[in-house]
């Protein structure tokens, strides 16, 4: 070996050594703070009884320590990932958490990735140092440092003979190269510049992110959810903060995400599950989930609400004390006017059509008696007879009644005769056609923004529980003007330096901490209250939701503080977007902001090379994204008969396993065609299975649809049939595009007929 090798070797030995007695003091700070945080939690958790004030705080303290303790095991691995040598010869190292050295003024021992001062570590380049000299990423495995890559940004030592580095684009492409898991991981040590201006971002008004598959959309969109509570934490563990993805699949891909990040606080949801108590498992072909998405919807769901408030026929007739009361057709066309210029919500309103309607009976009866004869307090009286009388109330609440969302959508989708009437104008009668379905179908996800639309429509009647909630809450407040004024007391002001209590803390906020102090993080209570809004919403997937599901989440969200990640070119949905402008401008008219990811850090270029060919032939004007690396496997296609599939496909899919030991391989293929041949290729091959349940993205081998497959990623893929793919609906193109670059490594393609145009030009 030569000498200078020798030499390297040993400076790095003892660079690798320092590090570890570095982290050593480090990970025994998370030792000693987990023991901490453990003994307090113990204690609180000890002591019990007493007042409710202390009730309410032991509440606040066990769910913090609980938290932090989360928090602090989620770090463990890979807890300290990077250095940063800055100009003066000051080091920081950054991890995901921050620690301090409480016997030295509290000097950072360890950056939070989100602080800052750690920003430099994503975003220095040799161009545009900020003052570091260089970065080092650390490669760890639990406790345990194995190795490091330096990159000089400083070109003048560089020069002097040090590694002149690539390193972190080595440590980004070694962590590209490795396997899938089933699971998404985060990338806190390795976010690119373009990513961290995303991820750091303000938290006000609209930010769409644009970019093409691979590019970091999801992985930029959860590490913006942890900065963004980590910089507004006040704020938003309040109200908490809502990630939107488009299946259950693709949460539980996700989910892990951010809990590796320490972070627990954020609702993931799918649309279909933003309605508390609604379980959408029902399905439903693509053109009427179409139809359900379109704006013009809010017109037929107002239409189907107009159609409960009714006005009988003349001559209906209705008992009361032994004697006919005539339900007149123009009282009630008069009472209805009249509470529908209220513009209330339907159950609401309704309150105004009775009143109108007792009113005019009241009348009525009067009148049988003898109106002169009768003064104020006996129409009174008149009016609560009539209102306590069974068969009064039963006829007005045919005409007007009280209905909740489920009830009214259910029976709407199942009698034509009501879709006729609510439909006539924006839809034809194949349309209309598409929506009609048997009372009692299970909800359908695209059924969930039609119910929560009507929940508007129809609104609550709550008055009594509004009351109920008012006083409480007034009560709360006195009570905490009163743990104030008592805690004010307590303390000596002699000192005129000191802080008093109501200079930090007043009673709303007090009264506000114990209301909110319940066992309930701000996300577990969204997820209880439809009408909860967030303190900021990310979507991941956004070309995909339809305009109706637009409104739900702009309702969740009146601040209108949101990131929106997508990718037009991938949109499948036919109720889904075709540019942002055209979903965004009803909102915010042009007040969004636009940023773009352009490289491409899933697939290689061989792969990308072929769905840039499909990328071209949209009519779109969006650049392929770059490629940051190429294995040297070229992609292959090969035509298998549509009778030999089910005994073909099990040869290449072993082959194709072979090529990527410990990895994931994905069969995407149409609807149709899975349902068909999936049992037998299930059957056929042992390490396969059907994409049904979320942790099947787990097994070796997973035979999906290309919607599916949205936002997911695997070792190799096998894309099946892409001719039916591309004939299937005009949003072809687009599904080809997703299906051709969910892999990291390789991919095939099986074809029965002849290959589209738009794939053929790859494969001549
Ligand atoms: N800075 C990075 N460091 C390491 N890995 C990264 C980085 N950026 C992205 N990746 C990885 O690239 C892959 C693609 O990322 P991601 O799924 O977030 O892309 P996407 O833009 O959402 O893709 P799609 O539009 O296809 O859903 C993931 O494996 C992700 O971990």
């Amino acid at each position: 070996m030569s000498d200078a090798r020798v030499d390297r070797e040993t400076v790095r030995a003892e660079e690798i050594a320092a590090e570890q007695r570095y982290l050593n003091v480090l990970y025994g700070k998370l030792d000693d703070l987990r023991a901490e945080t453990t003994q307090r939690l113990k204690d609180t958790l000890r002591d019990s009884g007493g007042p409710p004030q202390a009730r309410t705080e032991r509440d606040i303290s066990t769910r913090m320590y609980t938290d932090k303790l989360t928090q602090l095991s989620a770090v463990e691995h890979g807890m300290c990932f990077g250095r940063l040598d800055l100009d003066g010869g000051e080091t920081f190292h950054v991890g995901r958490l921050g620690l301090f050295d409480e016997d030295n003024e509290y000097e950072p021992l360890l950056l939070d990735w989100r602080a800052p001062a750690a920003r430099p570590f994503y975003l220095a380049t040799a161009a545009a140092r900020d003052d570091v000299q260089r970065r080092r990423h650390l490669k760890t495995s639990w406790r345990k440092v194995l190795d490091y890559e330096d990159e000089i940004l400083d070109l003048d030592a560089a020069e002097q003979g040090s590694d002149l580095g690539l390193a972190g684009e080595a440590t980004l492409l070694a962590r590209l190269d490795a396997r899938r898991t089933g699971e998404m991981q985060d990338i806190v040590s390795t976010i690119q510049a373009e990513q961290d201006r995303i991820i750091r971002a303000g938290m006000n008004g609209v930010l769409v992110v644009q970019g093409g598959p691979g590019t970091g959309k999801t992985a930029v969109a959860l590490h913006r959810a942890a900065y963004l509570l980590y910089t507004f934490r006040e704020q938003l563990s309040k109200r908490g903060v809502l990630v939107v993805g488009p299946n259950p699949t693709f949460l539980r891909y996700i989910g892990q995400v951010l809990p590796s990040l320490g972070e627990t606080g954020v609702l993931l949801s799918t649309v279909g599950s933003l309605y508390p108590g609604i379980v959408a498992t029902g399905t439903e072909s693509a053109r009427t989930a179409e139809i359900k998405g379109r704006q013009s919807m809010t017109d037929v769901l107002t239409a189907a609400v107009r159609d409960r408030q009714q006005v009988p026929r003349d001559g209906v007739e209705v008992t009361f004390d032994r004697e006919p009361l005539h339900l007149r057709r123009k009282d009630a066309t008069a009472a209805r006017t009249r509470a529908r210029r209220t513009r209330r919500p339907h159950n609401l309103a309704r309150r105004v059509f009775q009143d109108e309607m007792f009113r005019a009976l009241t009348l009525q009866v009067a009148d049988r008696l003898g109106r002169e004869l009768l003064d104020r307090r006996d129409l009174d009286e008149i009016n609560t007879e009539l209102r306590a009388e069974p068969a009064v109330t039963a006829a007005l609440d045919e005409l007007w009644p009280e209905m909740g969302p489920q009830v009214l959508l259910d029976e709407l989708l199942s009698s034509p005769d009501r879709l006729a009437t609510a439909t006539a104008k924006p839809l034809d009668d194949d349309e209309r056609d598409a929506l009609l379905r048997p009372a009692g179908t299970p909800w359908t996800p695209a059924d969930v923004p039609l119910l929560d639309e009507l929940a508007e429509l129809l609104g609550e009647d709550d008055a009594q529980q509004r009351a109920d909630r008012e006083r409480q809450e007034r009560e709360e407040l006195a009570y905490a003007q009163g743990v104030l004024h008592i805690m004010e007391q307590d303390e000596e002001i002699a000192d005129e330096e000191r802080l008093r209590v109501s200079d930090v803390l007043d009673a709303e906020l007090l009264a506000e901490r114990f209301r909110t102090s319940s066992d309930l993080t701000a996300a577990e209570r969204a997820a209880e209250d439809r009408t909860w809004t967030f303190g900021h919403v990310i979507v991941d997937e956004a070309q995909e939701l339809s305009e109706m599901a637009w409104r739900v989440l702009m309702r969740r969200c009146p601040s209108r503080s949101m990131t929106l990640v997508g990718d037009v070119a991938q949109t499948g949905a036919p109720a889904g977007a075709r540019s942002w402008d055209e979903v965004l401008s009803p909102y915010v008219q042009d007040r969004w902001n636009l940023a773009e990811l352009t490289v491409n850090y899933r697939t290689p270029t061989e792969i990308m090379d072929v769905a840039a060919e499909v990328l071209s032939d949209m009519d779109t004007d969006l650049e392929p994204p770059q490629s940051v690396r190429s294995t040297g496997n070229l992609p292959w296609a090969q035509q298998i008969s549509r009778e030999d599939l089910v005994s073909e496909l099990p040869h290449a899919v072993s082959d194709e396993l072979a090529e990527v030991p410990e990895g994931r391989l994905a069969v995407l293929m149409p609807p149709d065609l899975l349902a068909e041949i999936g049992p037998g290729l299930a059957e056929a091959l042992p390490d396969a299975v059907i994409g049904t349940r979320s942790d099947d993205l787990e097994s070796p081998a997973v035979l999906l649809t290309i919607d599916e497959a949205k936002g997911l990623e695997f070792d190799a893929v096998l894309l099946v049939q892409p001719e039916e793919v591309f004939a299937a609906s005009d949003r072809g193109l687009n599904d080809l595009y997703v299906a051709l670059t969910r892999a990291t490594q390789r991919l095939g393609i099986v074809h029965s007929g002849d290959l589209p145009a738009t794939l053929a030009r790859s494969f001549e």
